[in-house]
């Protein structure tokens, strides 16, 4: 069931349209993110979602309700920034109980809700401490214990993890994931961390200066963008110039930096276009079987793997390689790629070519 729907939403600041046009859907229950540079309009479209900032044009509903005319307090939302915005001078407890207060939950019930609160985030222990004595991860739990506790229609993160360290960020991210399914809530979170919205979303919203680029799967704005800026937000990719000769049944045939390659079948007429790999799909091989050859200029390790650079006719290549423990190539060695026509992405151009 479509819960929230985002309808032609605009917000201009003089000159600046920091939300342009935005046009999507959340289902009930679902985890979606906002993702995109700094600047995008993630924050801007969260603010009007939550009420704090009125839309120029277009319409959010909610629930089959428009929100126009509800305030920001009556629109049942659940709230989590990333300053925690915890009171310093109120125990866990405290804190989680302060909404059931204001709506003037009875005590019984208040306790009941408030400690499924504080045992969801698995707070319970520390029901009676203050934050201030807790670290950053316990400090947002209890942010989202209170967020939660309210049973929102709709839940919305705001950079949630961005405080916390890289070790314990990505536990959070887990744990959040989990409490979300739990409790249940349709979620809408900010993030501008490509990995963090892979990780935890059902779903992807990309922007990019203040336009909606893309909305899929993880695995599908990973493994199919549809244009270049989302190929190269998501995860690293190669992406060259180059010229569609031609296309039919068996695939099609790109000219690009005096190379003929390849790639799959595609929906795009002969001409320009832009084509993408992404490092972990090319694979080092025998110069007979190169569909490009090069010389290792960069050599990084990264632990679970080797990133090279590697100069070629086309362009430099970044070429992923498993650390299985083996000797590595040398930097300044001669190496020959390939990769399956399938893994070759072909865009629309973003520049002008003469292949
Ligand atoms: N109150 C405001 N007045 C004028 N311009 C604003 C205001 N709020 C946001 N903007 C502009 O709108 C655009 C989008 O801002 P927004 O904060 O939504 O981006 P963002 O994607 O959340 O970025 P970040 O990740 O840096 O927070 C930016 O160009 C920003 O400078």
């Amino acid at each position: 069931m479509t819960f929230l729907v985002l309808d032609g939403l605009t917000k201009t600041y003089g000159d600046v349209r920091a939300v342009d046009n935005l046009t999507c859907t959340v289902e009930k229950g679902e985890f979606v993110s906002l993702l995109g540079p700094s600047g995008c309009g993630k924050t801007t479209t969260l603010q009007m979602i939550a009420g704090f900032t009125s839309p120029t044009g277009g319409r959010i509903e909610l629930a089959g309700r428009d929100l126009a005319s509800i305030p920001a307090r009556q629109r049942g939302l659940g709230i989590v920034f990333q300053t925690y915005a915890l009171f310093m001078h109120m125990t866990v407890r405290e804190n989680v109980a302060f909404g059931l207060e204001m709506r003037k939950v009875p005590k019984a019930e208040l306790t009941r809700r408030v400690n499924d609160a504080l045992e969801m985030v698995h707070l319970g222990a520390l029901a009676d401490r203050y934050p201030r004595a807790m670290s950053g991860g316990q400090r947002q739990r209890v942010a989202l214990a209170r967020a939660l506790v309210i049973e929102p229609e709709l839940l919305l993160l705001d950079e949630p993890l961005s405080n916390l360290d890289a070790k314990l960020r990505e536990e959070m991210q887990l744990e959040l994931r989990r409490i979300q399914r739990e409790a249940g809530v349709t979620t809408v979170m900010v993030t501008h961390d490509q990995s963090e919205a892979l990780a935890m979303s059902d779903r992807v919203v990309v922007m990019d200066k203040g336009r909606l680029q893309q909305v899929d799967s993880p695995f599908d704005v990973y493994e199919t963008p549809r244009s270049s800026f989302v190929s190269t937000f998501l995860g690293k990719s190669n992406n060259f110039p180059a010229t569609l000769q031609s296309n039919d049944e068996t695939g099609s045939v790109i000219l690009s930096g005096g190379q003929t390659l390849r790639g799959p079948r595609v929906s795009h007429l002969p001409g320009p276009v832009e084509i993408a790999v992404r490092p972990e799909r090319i694979e080092l091989v025998d110069a007979g079987a190169g569909l490009v050859s090069g010389t290792v200029r960069e050599r990084i390790f990264f632990g679970a793997q080797w990133m090279l650079a590697v100069e070629t006719p086309m362009g430099e290549f970044l070429v992923a390689r498993r650390n299985a423990g083996a000797r590595e190539v040398e930097i300044g060695s001669t190496v020959h790629l390939a990769w399956a026509p399938h893994d070759l992405r072909i865009l629309p151009a973003e520049h002008e070519v003469s292949a």
